[in-house]
């Protein structure tokens, strides 16, 4: 997300909602390959990566670690960007497959094709600052939309809509 615009809508994500939209995902990918492995970007990546590995088949799975949000106790803002672990292979990423959960602004993106600038980057969710980064992905959402992944989700109770109303 863009710093200092705060995000006017929620898109919340399921797991069923998020294991049929990275098996979608996988569709896309199985011309583009076949890959040497996956780079899972930590930690939004490691969940989508799982499911795309089941479908084409991919046994190795490395990771690249990066912190940037959250990291002041805020989740929606961002800090300074730090690659905390690099991925394990040399090269460039030709032949391989980049993973992440969504593309925001692009910073994420931007800073892991720098080190692999021929791998294949691929994400469920796009926003539009980030989406020329991305090479696959699904579903685009608006910039100013904050996704949350089932992982940050619990359910709870909600008073009924006529208890939310002044009455009459
Ligand atoms: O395009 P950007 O603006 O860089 O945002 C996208 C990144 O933000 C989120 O990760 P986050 O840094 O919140 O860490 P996490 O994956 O550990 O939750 C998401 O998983 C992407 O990696
Ligand atoms: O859970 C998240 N939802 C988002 O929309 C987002 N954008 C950057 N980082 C994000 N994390
Ligand atoms: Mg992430």
């Amino acid at each position: 997300m863009a710093e200092g615009s705060a995000p006017e809508k929620a898109f919340p994500v399921s797991w069923e909602e998020l294991h049929r939209t990275g098996k979608a995902l996988a569709w896309r990918l199985v011309d583009a390959g076949p890959f040497e492995g996956i780079i899972a970007i930590t930690r939004g990546g490691l969940v989508p990566a799982a499911i795309v590995a089941r479908e084409l088949a991919i046994r190795v799975v490395d990771t690249v670690c990066v912190t940037t949000y959250g990291t002041s106790g805020d989740d929606k803002k961002r800090g300074e960007l730090k690659i905390v672990k690099p991925p394990s292979l040399e090269g460039d990423g030709e032949g391989w497959l980049i993973v992440d959960d969504l593309v925001d602004t692009g910073v994420t993106a931007r800073a892991v094709r720098a080190l692999l600038p021929k791998a294949h980057f691929a994400t469920i969710y796009a926003k539009p600052a980030g989406r020329p980064l991305v090479d696959t992905f699904v579903t685009e959402v608006s910039q100013d939309t904050w996704i949350y992944f089932p992982w940050d989700l619990e359910q709870r109770p909600v008073d009924p809509i006529a208890a939310m109303r002044p009455r009459r």
